[in-house]
C-alpha cells in the first residue's frame, strides 16, 4: 500500500481539532496577502508617476537580511522563507510593470503633430 492511499482508519480527533487551526492560519495568510498587495499597489502608483523603477535590488536586501534572521529566530526554515518572498515580491514586481504601463507618458506633454 502506497503511502497516499486512502484507508478506513478513523481521523484522531486532535487532527480534527488541528485542521481547525490551520484553517484560520490559512484565512489569516490570504487577508494578509491581500492587505500587502493593496499597500504594495499603491506604492508601484506612486513609482509610476514618480519615474521609479519597479524593483529596488536594494530594498529587498535589507529585507532579504531581516527576514532570514526572523526565520532562523522563529524556527522557520530560511530557505523556505526566502523562497517564499521571492515567490510574492516577484508578483509584486510584475503588478508594478502593468501599473507602469498603464501611466507611460502622463506627465508628457501631448505632442503636437501640427507644429
Ligand atoms: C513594494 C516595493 O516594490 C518592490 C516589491 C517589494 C516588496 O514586495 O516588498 C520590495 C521591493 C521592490 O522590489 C518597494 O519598492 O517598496
Amino acid at each position: 500500500m502506497s503511502d497516499n492511499e486512502p484507508t478506513s482508519a478513523p481521523v484522531p480527533s486532535e487532527i480534527i481539532r488541528l485542521r481547525g487551526s490551520i484553517d484560520n492560519i490559512d484565512a489569516a495568510l490570504v487577508y494578509l496577502l491581500a492587505e500587502r498587495f493593496r499597500v504594495t499597489r499603491r506604492v508601484g502608483e506612486l513609482k509610476a508617476v514618480g519615474g521609479l523603477p519597479p524593483a529596488d535590488p536594494a530594498r529587498e536586501q535589507e529585507q532579504i537580511a531581516r527576514l532570514t534572521s526572523i526565520a532562523e529566530e522563529s524556527g522557520l526554515d530560511p530557505e523556505f522563507a526566502e523562497q517564499f518572498r521571492q515567490f510574492i515580491v516577484s508578483e509584486v514586481i510584475r503588478h508594478h510593470e502593468l501599473i507602469a504601463a498603464q501611466h507611460k507618458g502622463d506627465n508628457l506633454p501631448e505632442v503636437d503633430t501640427y507644429a
